[in-house]
C-alpha cells in the first residue's frame, strides 16, 4: 500500500499553527487533496473543534503525543489505516502541542510498523515573531529554552509567523539570531497569518530510511526495495538537501547493554535522537532504549506488548551509508 504522505506542525503556543493549517486545508480542497488531521490539546476539551467542523479530524486530547499520550498516538495511527483501508489518505497532517518536541512524533512515525504505512514529508515550525526575541530571555529555564530550540532545530521548514506585528529592524535581528541555530538546508518562510505558498511548503524535505539487519546488501536490493527511501540519484535537489534525515534498521539482533552503548557514542555529531526496542543479551528481553544528549537510557521493564525490536535514529547531514557500515561491524561481531 501506498505511504500516506505526513506533515508535522510545531511550534510554540500560539505561534500560528493552527491558522496554518487552516490555509493548508483549505488548499487540500482546492484541488481535492484527501486529508486528515491529528489535532493535539494539552487539555481535556478541544476549543478550537468548530475551526475543522468539516474535516476529517482526529483528536488526541489531555496530553502531549511526544510524550505523556505517545501510546495514544500510536493506537490513533492504527485506526486511521484501518479507517481508510481501500482508498488511503493522499495527506495527513499532525499538529503538536505548543510544547511538543517534533522529533519525538517523527520517532513514533519512523518506528515500526508504521514506517512502512507513513512517510514524513516534512516537519514545519511556526515562530512568533512577535515575541521570538522577548522569549529568548524571559525563559531562564534550561527546560523551556531546549523546548524552544528543539522546535527549531528538529524543523526542515521555519515560518517566521507574524511578520505584520514586527518593524524590519526587529525581523533583522531574529533572522541573523535563526542563522545562528539553523544550518543552510533549513528552508525559512517569512508570513503573516501563516499565508505561504502551499505547493512549496508541501514538497517532500525529509527522508527516512528502512534498512534490515538481515539484508546487509544495502536497501536497494530486490528484497529491500518496497521499503527503500535512499537518497537515490534521481530524486530532486530537494530531497537530497533534506536536512532532517531517519533510519530506521529493523531486524535488529540481540546486543549487550554495553555494545549499543559503545555504538551510540559512535555516531556522528549529527544524530540528534535516537530510540528503539533492543533485545537485551544479559537480561534476556525486550527493553526500550532512548538516546540523548549523548546519552542512553535503557528502560527498567522489559517490553510488555509485542513488538519487534527496531533502532531509530533522527539526525541533521547524517551519512546513512555510514551509520549502516559503523552499525555492521559492530553488531555482526556479536
Ligand atoms: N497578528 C497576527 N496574528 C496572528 C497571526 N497568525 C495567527 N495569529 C493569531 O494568533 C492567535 C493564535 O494563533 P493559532 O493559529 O491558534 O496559534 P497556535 O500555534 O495554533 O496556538 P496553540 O493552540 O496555543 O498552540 C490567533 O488569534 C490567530 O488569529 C499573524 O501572522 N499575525
Amino acid at each position: 500500500m501506498k505511504k500516506i504522505p505526513t506533515y508535522i506542525i510545531s511550534g510554540f503556543l500560539g505561534s500560528g499553527k493552527t491558522t496554518l493549517l487552516q490555509n493548508i486545508l483549505k488548499y487540500c480542497k482546492s484541488q481535492q487533496i484527501k486529508a486528515a488531521i491529528l489535532l493535539n490539546e494539552l487539555g481535556s476539551v478541544n476549543v478550537e473543534k468548530h475551526l475543522f467542523e468539516d474535516e476529517n479530524v482526529y483528536e488526541l486530547l489531555d496530553g502531549c503525543i511526544c510524550c505523556s499520550i505517545q501510546e495514544d498516538l500510536k493506537t490513533t495511527l492504527t485506526s486511521l489505516l484501518a479507517v481508510h483501508p481501500e482508498k488511503p489518505l493522499d495527506a495527513l497532517f499532525i499538529e503538536g502541542t505548543g510544547v511538543a518536541n517534533p522529533l519525538e512524533i517523527v520517532e513514533v512515525l519512523a518506528s515500526l510498523p508504521y514506517v512502512h504505512s507513513f512517510d514524513v514529508q516534512s516537519v514545519i515550525s511556526m515562530i512568533d515573531a512577535s515575541s521570538y526575541l522577548e522569549n529568548q530571555g524571559i525563559f531562564t529555564i534550561k527546560t523551556v529554552r531546549d523546548l524552544l530550540k528543539n522546535q527549531i532545530k528538529g524543523a526542515t521548514t521555519v515560518i517566521l509567523n507574524k511578520v505584520d506585528l514586527v518593524n524590519e529592524k526587529q525581523l533583522q535581528k531574529i533572522e541573523s539570531k535563526l542563522t545562528m541555530v539553523l544550518d543552510t538546508y533549513t528552508q525559512v518562510l517569512k508570513s503573516s497569518y501563516g499565508k505561504v505558498d502551499i505547493v512549496e511548503l508541501l514538497q517532500k524535505r525529509s527522508n527516512t530510511t528502512v534498512v534490515s539487519h538481515k539484508h546487509q546488501t544495502g536497501c536497494c536490493d530486490d528484497h529491500a526495495h518496497s521499503t527503500c527511501q535512499h537518497d537515490h540519484k534521481h530524486h530532486h535537489d530537494h530531497v537530497q538537501h533534506a536536512s532532517i534525515k531517519t533510519l530506521t534498521i529493523q531486524d535488529v539482533p540481540s546486543v549487550t547493554k554495553r555494545q549499543l552503548k559503545k555504538w551510540l557514542k559512535s555516531l556522528p555529531e549529527g544524530i540528534m535522537r535516537g530510540k528503539g526496542y533492543i533485545f537485551l543479551k544479559e537480561k534476556q528481553g525486550l527493553y526500550p532504549f532512548q538516546y540523548s544528549s549523548n546519552q542512553m537510557y535503557i528502560g527498567d521493564f522489559p517490553q510488555k506488548y509485542a513488538t519487534d525490536p527496531c533502532i531509530v535514529l533522527i539526525g541533521k547531514d547524517i551519512d546513512i551509508a555510514t551509520i549502516q557500515d559503523s552499525y555492521t561491524s559492530q553488531f555482526s561481531l556479536s
